[in-house]
């Protein structure tokens, strides 16, 4: 084994012991907390609340300077520059004293602010003895100290947190970074791993968060570095990859990646998940919060490590921001839009053939063509391109450009992306369109700079119908596995399904949850292969977390448990389709808080399925509503198990053999007592009457049991073995209305009428109808709704067919689905970013 092998495996002890450390919850997480986000004594205490809801005793947080302090340093050296400068007899002192002493109050400030009067003495103690060290370097050998300099605003900003953190959190040890990171030079910042992991372990205190300074580190021969722009990301990254730590937060003032700059798009999308190499190229090409540095330590190719990354706000900690990583086909379908300007592109017969190979590897430009000879490149390498070339003796044209370009998982590959794209720019008239070495961006090079109309029209058409959404199926029996039977054709031909993704399915213990999307063809096979246990409330924490623009629940279930989750559901935006009728029919008070809290969350409730099945009673109610009409009469038979049986009973064969034929072919509820005891009958009159604008709850409608006491009270398996017990009363009932030469019917009937004393009366109840009734001749299962209103007063409004049943009811879940589709399809998000807007 060579040197570095052993000091590598050595490292990796070190790390499975600290990832594996038993007191740990998950494994080690950094969290890296930029300059905006601990700028006032306020973000500085939002960052101590996200610290205590998200962070554990071996995770390590890296922080930057407080707010401007490093440009207020930077300032500072300047000015000492400037005064060296001056000739003696005009130097003037007082600026640079001031500054230095600006530069004090505003840390004595946050000291004093936020720590107690102990612990401020002694950080104001380090402060004085800090600012005397400035003074000497200020007014000494100045140039030997520039990095040394702008250290202070990542060390005083890292001693500060930690002596919070112990105060009010939890232990905590500040370290500089200089004592562990070891990099080559400020050109290639390539770090010595096995040197700076090793240093970093002898530093981290077992069972004390760290707290590590960005953007500073050494140099072999133990000069101060920077990492340049972005420097403490890149040290969060760095840190992650020599802890091996599972997952970076950027805690930033942006809540995530947008599909394009949200300062300039207010209609950019944010990107839940970025795969790696499309994140990179989104750093290279402008992202102003990735860079391309700082994703580099994020795969480690020797160990192959993947360390995630999530972009979130520390302004509003509880959105959800962007997780850069190894994801499935959803998240390579996102795409997003970025520009740069400022550019120069420089023509040469040197770019062409295998000279520009060479060019690219010395200068890494924007983009390139070996064909037609010309690099893209920024203006600062001007210079070092020129002098290149002259040393080739080639002549070199420069003329200043700027790009916009198209950038997503191999766009380069799709045609029918780099069409859309060639569309979108037809006004503009681009230099040149190129494809990037990676294929993850299509880059235009325009004559004029990247305008804002042009970026947003440009961002309007390669993203105008990319909202994915996710649809979770709960209740995989009778209805829901119909339902997931006709979901793959319904995506292939339905347009408004175009991005729609089956990403979960549940059952009453089991779960399956792919947030890449599941196998639509396959769905019922995988879940029996892969679900696992789940409860509510993991249930909950993941849709909390989960990656789409919209997420829509189907409620397929029969349960008043699974119906009491909408509420959380409707609080995080999440849509809901029922054919589950208890959330429609429960108490007044809980249904109208429901409906309160989807209009104010945005979320769709639609529950056509849960009257008539998937005919369009639901729909006809609205639009009489919304035209201005009023219903004062709503009767029919609204149920499909008690239409069949009483169509189908003649005496011939007993009742009870007819319920269990009823039950087998997926009609009744599951348990056939809820349709027999005008319970569902009940609920659904119920839900219609809501629909109509009546304020009523289940026990304002009357309803007929006609279950038999005795069998009221089993398991639904005891009642199912006993019910030849019903057998005699619905025996003597025919015979009673056959006599009269009537049939009997269960009938649902709500009356108003504004003169009679009780205003509205609603019942569901078995009635002897004549033979010739509208609601005595029906097909069997056949639903007939009748409905009075002003606009209906003669002749009622008849909507009649099957109501209930497989195909009919899973066709009209997947009716509601497509309207939820398209109706999200239209909404436009405007994008508001605490710390932004
Ligand atoms: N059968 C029909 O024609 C119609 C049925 N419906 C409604 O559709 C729903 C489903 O009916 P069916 O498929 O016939 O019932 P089913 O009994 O065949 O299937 C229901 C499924 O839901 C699952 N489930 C129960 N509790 C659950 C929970 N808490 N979480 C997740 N899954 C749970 C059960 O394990 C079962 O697989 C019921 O609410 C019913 O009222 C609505 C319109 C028509
Ligand atoms: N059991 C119900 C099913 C539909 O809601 C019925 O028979 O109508």
């Amino acid at each position: 084994m060579t040197t570095e092998q052993l000091q590598a495996n050595a490292i990796d002890e070190h790390v499975d012991a600290v990832t594996h450390n038993q007191l740990a919850k998950h494994a080690t997480q950094v969290h890296k907390f930029g300059g905006s986000s601990l700028a006032t004594t306020q973000c500085i205490n939002r960052v101590l609340d996200i610290i205590r809801q998200n962070c554990q005793l071996n995770d390590v947080v890296v922080v930057s300077a407080n707010g401007d302090t490093t440009d207020n340093l930077f300032a500072l050296y300047q000015l000492a520059k400037e005064q060296r400068d001056t000739a003696l007899e005009e130097q003037d002192p007082r600026p640079l004293e001031q500054a230095l002493n600006a530069l004090k109050q505003q840390q004595e400030l946050l000291i004093n602010d936020l720590l107690n009067a102990n612990n401020a003495r002694q950080l104001t103690h380090a402060l004085k003895a800090d600012i005397e060290q400035l003074t000497t370097w200020l007014s000494g050998n100045l140039a030997a100290h520039h990095n040394d300099i702008l250290a202070y605003g990542e060390l005083w900003s890292a001693r500060l947190l930690s002596a919070l953190l112990n105060e009010k959190v939890c232990p905590s040890n500040s370290i500089d970074s200089r004592d562990f990171l070891v990099i080559d030079n400020e050109t290639h910042y390539r770090v010595d791993s096995a040197k700076s992991a090793a240093q970093l372990r002898q530093r981290k205190q077992f069972g004390k968060l760290a707290v590590i300074t960005g953007y500073i580190c050494r140099d072999e021969q133990g000069h101060t570095c920077t990492l340049g722009r972005n420097g403490s990301d890149y040290s969060a990254t760095i840190v992650a990859s020599l802890v091996r730590a599972s997952n970076v937060t950027l805690w930033t003032d942006v809540d995530g990646i947008y599909s394009a700059d949200p300062r300039i798009v207010p209609n950019a999308r944010k990107l839940h998940r970025l795969p790696n190499g499309v994140a990179k190229e989104l750093g290279r090409l402008g992202n102003p919060v990735l860079h391309a540095k700082t994703l580099l330590p994020l795969i480690n190719q020797t160990t192959d490590h993947h360390t995630h990354l999530h972009v979130a706000s520390s302004f509003d900690s509880e959105v959800i921001g962007t997780e850069i990583g190894k994801f499935g086909q959803i998240a390579k379908q996102e795409l997003s839009v970025t520009y740069l300007n400022d550019l120069l592109i420089a023509q040469s017969e040197c770019f062409l053939g295998e000279y520009c190979a060479k060019a690219c590897e010395t200068f890494s430009p924007i983009c390139s063509n070996d064909k037609q000879g010309f690099m893209v490149i920024n203006q600062s390498q001007q210079k070092a391109l020129s002098q290149w070339l002259a040393s080739h003796d080639t002549e070199v044209t420069f003329k200043p450009v700027g790009i916009i370009a198209t950038v997503g998982h191999k766009v380069a590959e799709r045609g029918d992306i780099k069409a859309r794209f060639k569309r979108s720019l037809k006004s503009t008239k681009p230099l040149h369109l190129v494809n990037s070495d990676n294929a993850h961006s299509v880059i235009a090079v325009l004559t004029e700079p990247c305008t804002t109309e042009l970026l947003n029209n440009v961002h309007h058409d390669m993203t105008k119908d990319a909202r994915h959404i996710g649809l979770v199926v709960a209740g995989l029996g009778n209805i829901g596995q119909r339902f997931l039977e006709l979901l793959p054709a319904q995506l292939n031909r339905v347009y408004a399904l175009e991005n729609t993704h089956l990403v979960g399915l549940l059952s009453s213990s089991k779960a399956l949850i792919n947030n890449d999307g599941l196998d639509v063809s396959q769905a019922m096979t995988l879940f029996e292969q892969e679900a696992q246990g789940y409860d509510h409330e993991q249930l909950l924490s993941w849709l909390s977390h989960h990656p789409y623009d919209e997420l829509i629940v189907v409620d397929i279930t029969p349960s008043e448990e699974f119906s009491l989750l909408y509420e959380q559901f409707f609080t995080q935006g999440i849509h809901v389709i029922g054919a589950n009728k208890w959330a429609a029919s429960s108490p007044t008070a809980h249904f109208n808080h429901l409906k309160k809290l989807s209009a104010e969350h945005n979320s769709l409730w639609l529950g056509n399925t849960t009257v008539g099945a998937g005919l369009p009673i639901n729909f006809a109610i609205d639009d009489l509503r919304q035209s201005g009409d009023e219903i004062n009469q709503i009767a029919g038979i609204f149920s499909g198990t008690l239409s069949w049986l009483f169509e189908t009973y003649d005496g011939s064969t007993s009742f009870s053999s007819l319920m269990l034929d009823a039950l087998s072919q997926g009609i009744t509820e599951p348990d056939p007592r809820e349709d027999l005891s005008g319970r569902d009958v009940q609920r659904k009159l119920l839900i219609l009457a809501r629909k109509a604008g009546f304020e009523l709850s289940l026990d304002d409608i009357a309803c007929q049991n006609l279950v038999p006491e005795p069998l009221q009270g089993l398991s639904t398996q005891a009642f199912l073995e006993q019910a030849a017990a019903l057998d005699d009363f619905f025996a003597q009932k025919l015979q009673e209305a056959n006599e009269q030469n009537a049939c009997i019917r269960y009938v649902a009937r709500l009356q108003y009428d504004d003169i009679a004393e009780a205003k509205l009366t609603a019942k569901v109840s078995l009635e002897v109808l004549p033979a010739t009734d509208a609601f005595a001749n029906l097909t069997p299962c056949d639903n007939i709704f009748l409905i009075n209103s002003r606009w209906y007063q003669e002749n009622p409004l008849i909507i009649r067919g099957p109501g209930a049943g497989r195909d009919v009811t899973a066709g009209g879940l997947h009716s509601d689905l497509v309207t939820i589709c398209q109706q999200l399809a239209n909404k436009q998000n405007q994008v508001k970013i605490k710390g932004i807007n």
